[in-house]
């Protein structure tokens, strides 16, 4: 599989590459209940893709397919032509897969600064013997390393908090400091689940800057759920629905609102 599809170009002429992720017939089953049921679909080079669908869809099981924390029980998984087997949590790092969570996955003692240098642990050379450097002292690499993490801070403008500990920061800040840890892992994609969840409206608009400041800025591709259909409808280039763990629908966010098959299913019902 080592056919790269052709991009494409956005309405805002922001310029889309080839086939980064290919997901091929997958199915996955819990026992007796299928999650998914035979869904392919693909993810192409710098485009922002999102996944949406009511509760018990898939979404979350295809985002764990598409992290590798779920091998699927069928069909198979192609990042950049190549298909992917079972791999370690460190090897999808290493592949340039990053994700933020649905309940923030922080550790609330530490401060941001060091909670975002967590997300380059897998870029240091000697593994935990940087780790102790930076703790214990400078070097040329925990220099290199922190240059990138304060370029990060910058960006998503969280300078003034750099010190304080993750627990004491509301929710909207959580989980921007969420997205700052993965991004310093300089992923080529970046998975968000349900980036949007708990936000009040003007969190949600600071998220939304950003995801697509990060997309523009590093030209990261970006994968999310979401249940907020403004914004899905908003940041997306393409969005797939799911329905009880089938695919209902695929494409743009014009041709995906005005799919019936989708409107029956969800947007009709739930969102004006
Ligand atoms: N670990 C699991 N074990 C058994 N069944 C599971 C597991 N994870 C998900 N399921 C089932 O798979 C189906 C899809 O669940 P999933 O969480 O992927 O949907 P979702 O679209 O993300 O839902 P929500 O929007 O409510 O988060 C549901 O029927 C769910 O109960």
């Amino acid at each position: 599989m080592n056919d790269m599809s052709e991009g494409y170009v956005t309405a805002d002429g922001r310029k889309i590459g080839g086939t980064l992720m290919e997901m091929k017939n997958i199915t996955l089953k819990f026992g007796g209940v299928t999650a998914i049921q035979d869904i392919s679909f693909d993810i192409r080079d710098g485009e922002i893709r999102a996944i949406i669908g009511p509760n018990g869809a898939g979404k979350s099981s295809m985002l764990n397919v598409i992290s590798g924390f779920y091998i699927p029980t069928e069909g198979s998984v192609y990042f950049k032509g190549v298909k992917r087997g079972p791999m370690k949590p460190y090897q999808v790092a290493q592949l340039g897969i990053a994700r933020t969570f649905q309940n923030i996955a922080l550790f609330d003692g530490m401060s941001v600064l060091d909670n975002i240098m967590t997300g380059r642990l897998t870029l240091m050379k000697s593994g935990l013997l940087s780790q102790a450097m930076w703790w214990g002292g400078a070097s040329k690499e925990e220099d290199e390393h922190r240059e990138k993490v304060e370029k990060i801070i910058d960006f998503l403008e969280i300078q003034s908090i750099r010190k304080t500990p993750v627990g004491r920061l509301p929710y909207g800040l959580k989980k921007r400091v969420e997205l700052a840890r993965a991004l310093a892992a300089e992923p080529k994609i970046l998975l968000l689940d349900e980036p949007m969840a708990g936000m009040n409206v003007e969190e949600k608009e600071d998220m939304c800057r950003f995801i697509l400041d990060v997309n523009d800025e590093f030209g990261t591709t970006i994968a999310l759920i979401e249940h907020d259909m403004g914004v899905v409808m908003d940041l997306s280039d393409r969005v797939v629905v799911m329905d009880y763990g089938k695919k209902i629908g695929d494409g743009t966010p014009d041709e995906v609102r005005n799919n019936q098959d989708v409107i029956d299913a969800y947007l009709g019902v739930s969102h004006d």
